[in-house]
């Protein structure tokens, strides 16, 4: 019997869905064959050349991997979270989350976003790093920029745009040292950045205890955090939020931000609480943000 991993087929993909099962072999003490890497296309592969947000739809990344879980074509899935909905489809669990990577984004084409000339188009298909980028530089343009990792660079390389920002955590994961990192007070990242999270199915007790043995629990605990404050706002990995949640002994220091799309308008809230309070203090705060918004901002959401 071999223990399948689904991911999707990105480089990125599956690297993460690698990593994971070396930890389920490490952890497990099984063979190199004990473990199989089977690879799902989903809607989001399929759709390069348009906005995210044009294309509507849930779940567009992980639709095709709840499906091939729940009828047992795989064992577990392998996502990035930053693109996993809030709302888990039914009988799906989110099992494990692998320790997190650099949460902060690289900036390529330039060594700052203050250093950028007046006027830069910079490449993102992302809601949130344009409103930021906007909110930081309202001289900045934005053009929508979809491919994986090594297209998006090329399109810098090849001076279609003036520069991009990416992930650390997915270049870092790829091996790729371009880049200049962003400081966490310049640039706040989504909400489960730099989190590889591992679902199952829903009463797999077996399958359940075995990715409970690699999850680790901080990052587990941060990220949940994030994405209620995400859903506590209505919102998702399209919505114009960032959120981070870093566990400090028993305190949470969670730091989060809502921005109009043209970057005009910035809510930002910081926390420093107990961990036991944190889950509904996060919720709150994203009320209060809310409603200190224009309605226009506010348009974007929809809380529960
Ligand atoms: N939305 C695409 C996506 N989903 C996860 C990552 C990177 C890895 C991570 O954040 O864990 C990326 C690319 C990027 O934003 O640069």
């Amino acid at each position: 019997m071999t223990f399948k991993l689904g991911t999707r087929g990105s480089p990125l993909a599956l690297a993460q869905a690698n990593m994971t099962a070396a930890a389920l072999r490490q952890a497990h003490g099984w063979a190199e064959d004990a473990t199989e890497i089977v690879v799902i296309n989903t809607k989001g592969d399929q759709v390069q050349d348009r906005a995210l947000a044009e294309i509507g739809g849930k779940a567009l990344w992980t639709k095709e991997l709840d499906a091939a879980l729940l009828d047992g074509r795989i064992d577990c899935g392998v996502h990035s979270m930053k693109d996993v909905e809030t709302q888990l489809r039914d009988g799906i669990a989110l099992a494990a989350m692998l320790p997190r990577a650099d949460v902060r984004e690289r900036l390529l084409g330039a060594e700052s976003i203050a250093a950028l000339p007046q006027g830069a188009v910079i490449g993102t298909s992302s809601p949130r790093r344009a409103a930021q980028l906007k909110a930081l530089r309202p001289d900045l343009r934005t053009e929508v920029l979809r491919g994986n990792v090594a297209t998006r660079m090329a399109k810098v390389e090849a001076g279609a745009i003036d520069a991009t920002l990416l992930a650390a955590a997915g270049l870092d994961r790829l091996g790729v040292k371009a880049g200049h990192l962003v400081p966490l007070d310049v640039m706040l990242p989504a909400s489960a950045q730099g989190a590889v999270g591992i679902t199952a199915r829903l009463g797999d007790e077996a399958v359940l205890a075995m990715l409970a043995a690699i999850d680790d629990a901080d990052t587990h605990a941060a990220v949940l955090l994030e994405r209620g404050f995400l859903a506590a706002l209505g919102g998702s990995c399209h919505s114009p939020v960032a959120a981070l949640a870093r566990l400090e002994g028993e305190l949470v220091h969670f730091r989060a931000e809502i921005l109009a799309e043209d970057g005009s308008e910035r809510l930002a809230g910081e926390l420093m609480v107990p961990r036991a309070h944190a889950a509904d203090e996060v919720a709150a705060l994203a009320v209060r943000l809310l409603g200190e918004a224009s309605p226009a901002v506010r348009a974007l959401f929809d809380p529960a």
